[in-house]
């Protein structure tokens, strides 16, 4: 039996399967559950079973009847030892199995007779192109949501005039040489501030492939949202919409969210776990006896590995400092898997049972809120930054890939509310760094940090720029119906 058109739009959000996309996609699904969208938010089949036994989706999506999951097969994905064949395995998957799964379940009749009416708009991740090719064909909308910051997609724009410029491949020259060719960062950009996938010896290779063909395809989408905000990435924000004018920025997602939330009238849960692993909530235990902003955060986010020398560089640096620690070890994160390995992390724990904690994974939103917290050691993920942010928390960074190596550059040069530790992991420089965040240059970082924290606030706030970019979003939702 066909559906009756509804008049409610029915939107379908589909991340790539990573944590740091489905992170801030569940975000917007619920913005737009709360804004009374009707929501089909697609999971691939193995996340979907970690989502369900490790975050608190059943509680937080239970109550509007307007949402459903739909999964799709995702193929077999082994462990890595290196993010990289993670991100190898990950694009070929998407190719090869998860395009042709996402193609059927829009086709085919599943969807169609939904009760809600057919899906009249997708907002799909913006590093990929077929599901704007499937949206022409239902003759619908497609939005394309990147989930990384502004200033990162804009670099993949000017991927070919790097290439002209003979900026990249890198020829194992000076990696503090200043790169010229990207409008907005001629004064600060240097060769090892490029997204990680430029390193690579040559230009073609298949990663860089793929997010410079999802780049440039997703001009193609009728509309574009990124979760950033205006005030901290303008300049970038503008070369952008010379691309794509049609260009929501409605960050940061997490405090749109909250904002959102408490001006309903719904009980909703405060938390927004949407964790693929067991957040261990004992650390927040551990973190009301710790004295006010004494503790720092440290966390490398969802897919970033290290071996075991850089742990024992950061356990040295971290102990050395003298400072309390939180630390995330998250399980698979260690390169090296052998004896040797668990023994470091046996003397880790019990080196650092004076001031320092470990969990395999943090409820990190409300660590990073709670009043313990000085400083944050992070991976430099975009999620992870603007929490940061959004916090008031200042960082040290240490980029591991993709977007990480420009948005720590960021960090620390433009926005000033952090240090960037890039390509340097010794325990001296970790002990520096982590000093001069918790105490010598704590002013100066701290007067830049409320400032970028005042910011985000009134951003998401009515009559805030990614407020009523929100709204302008739901207006074109509600048109596109
Ligand atoms: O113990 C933890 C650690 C992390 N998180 C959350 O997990 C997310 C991690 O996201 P992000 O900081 O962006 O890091 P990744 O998971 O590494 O994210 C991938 O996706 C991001 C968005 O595209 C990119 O910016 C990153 O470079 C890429 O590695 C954040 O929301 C964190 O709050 C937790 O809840 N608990
Ligand atoms: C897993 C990584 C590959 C592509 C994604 C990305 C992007 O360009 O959108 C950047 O870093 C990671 O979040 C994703």
């Amino acid at each position: 039996m066909a559906a009756t058109k509804s008049v409610i739009p029915h939107v379908l959000i589909f991340p790539i399967p990573a944590q740091g996309h489905i992170n801030s996609m569940l975000k917007l699904a619920e913005l737009l559950c709360l804004s009374g969208i009707n929501v089909t938010f697609v999971n691939t089949q193995q996340n979907h079973s970690r989502l369900l036994r490790n975050a608190d989706v059943q509680s937080r999506f239970g109550q509007f009847p307007g949402f459903c999951f739909e999964t799709i097969s995702d193929g077999i994905s082994a462990s890595f030892s290196n993010p990289e064949d993670f991100i190898t395995d990950l694009f070929d998957r998407l190719k090869n199995v998860i395009k042709p799964g996402f193609r059927e379940l829009l086709t085919s009749n599943r969807l169609k007779s939904d009760a809600r009416g057919p899906v009249s708009c997708i907002i799909a991740d913006g590093v990929l192109g077929f599901p704007i090719d499937v949206a022409e064909e239902l003759g619908i909308p497609c939005i394309s949501f990147r989930t990384i910051s502004a200033c990162c997609v804009w670099i993949f724009f000017c991927s070919q005039r790097l290439v002209e410029n003979g900026d990249i491949p890198f020829k194992d020259e000076d990696m503090d040489r200043l790169i010229k060719s990207v409008p907005e960062m001629e004064s600060f950009l240097r060769c090892r501030d490029l997204p990680s996938f430029y390193r690579a010896k040559e230009v073609n290779t298949p990663n860089l492939d793929f997010v410079n063909t999802g780049t440039l395809y997703s001009v193609r989408a009728a509309a574009h949202l990124l979760n950033t905000f205006d005030d901290i990435e303008a300049p970038i924000l503008s070369q952008l919409r010379s691309h794509c004018p049609n260009l929501y920025t409605i960050g940061p997602l997490n405090a749109l969210l909250n904002n959102l939330r408490s001006s309903t009238t719904t009980s909703l849960p405060i938390s927004s776990n949407a964790s693929l692993y067991a957040e261990d909530r004992s650390c927040m235990t551990w973190l009301d006896r710790q004295p006010e902003k004494s503790v720092v955060y440290v966390s490398f986010g969802s897919i970033a590995m290290v071996s075991r020398q850089e742990w024992l560089e950061i356990w040295y640096g971290l102990v050395n400092s003298g400072y309390r620690f939180l630390w995330v070890k998250r399980p698979d994160s260690l390169i090296s898997k052998d004896d040797e390995g668990s023994q470091i992390q046996a003397e880790l724990v019990e080196a650092t049972k004076e001031r320092g904690y470990t969990v395999d994974w943090a409820p990190q939103e409300e660590v990073l809120n709670h009043p313990a917290i000085g400083g944050f050691f992070t991976h430099s993920g975009w999620n992870s930054t603007l929490e940061s942010m959004v916090a008031g928390v200042p960082m040290v960074c240490w980029p591991h890939l993709a977007d990480q190596q420009i948005n720590s550059r960021y960090v620390s040069e433009v926005w000033k509310i952090g240090m960037d530790m890039k390509d340097h992991c010794n325990r001296v420089t970790v002990e520096n760094l982590i000093r001069d965040m918790m105490s010598g240059k704590r002013e100066e970082l701290m007067q830049s940090t409320a400032k970028v924290a005042e910011m985000a606030r009134k951003s998401v706030s009515r009559d805030g720029s990614s407020y009523r970019n929100y709204e302008a979003l739901l207006e074109f939702i509600r048109k596109s119906r």
